[in-house]
């Protein structure tokens, strides 16, 4: 069986293309053009509700009830820190909600979506994995933080002991149940797409 960390061995080039793109650095720089961070913030609002209800079917499909549990209490927190920040932040740029989705969120939606129609768990666990995985990447920099919240709190949510420990905990399960090979390098490609898209 193929481990995590075989698989992003595999796609090393698109994984750092990802981790490396312009916006993280723009975005640990604190320099990200207001009309790009509102384009990706409004794009993301799309992808997390499709994300909310693929954690949805984690907790549906787990074969045991404490994994079941773990993911339940990450759906909780999904709802709450980061819906704020959303909120905050698209007010503030004054972005309208709902926006049409780009190429990339539309690929990303189909992924999902595919996931959770399968009702097949090592592939939703393998999506929310790369999902989470190379987000705590991106923002493990060694850096200082940037001084706007905009972009500091976006940094934040992302890195830090709960964050890196929900992300043990999905590599784990990974490799408990094995990785389905095709999702985990579909949802890189779509990762490095989705900072591409932000930039119109
Ligand atoms: C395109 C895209 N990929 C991954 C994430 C990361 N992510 C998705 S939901 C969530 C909440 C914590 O479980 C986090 C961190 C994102 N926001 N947007």
């Amino acid at each position: 069986m193929i481990s995590s960390n075989d698989l992003r061995a595999a796609h090393t080039a698109t994984w750092d293309a990802a981790v490396g793109h312009r916006f993280v650095d723009e975005l640990w720089a604190g320099t990200v053009d207001d009309a790009v961070m509102a384009r990706y913030l409004a794009q993301d609002a799309l992808f997390l509700d499709a994300f909310v209800a693929l954690l949805g079917a984690a907790v549906a499909t787990v074969d045991a009830p404490g994994p079941r549990l773990v993911h339940a209490r990450q759906l909780g927190l999904v709802a709450g820190d980061e819906d704020d920040y959303f909120a905050r932040a698209l007010a503030r740029l004054g972005v309208p909600e709902p926006a049409e989705p780009l190429a990339a969120t539309t690929g990303f939606l189909a992924l999902m979506d595919a996931a959770r129609a399968s009702g097949d768990y090592p592939t939703i666990v393998t999506v929310l994995l790369v999902a989470e995985w190379l987000y705590l990447d991106w923002a493990s920099r060694d850096a200082d933080a940037p001084s706007d919240w905009l972009h500091a709190e976006w940094i934040e949510l992302h890195r830090g002991p709960a964050f890196s420990a929900w992300v043990g905990f999905l590599r784990d399960e990974a490799d408990r149940v094995g990785p389905d090979g095709a999702a985990f390098a579909r949802a890189v490609e779509l990762e490095a797409a989705f900072f591409d898209a932000a930039y119109g």
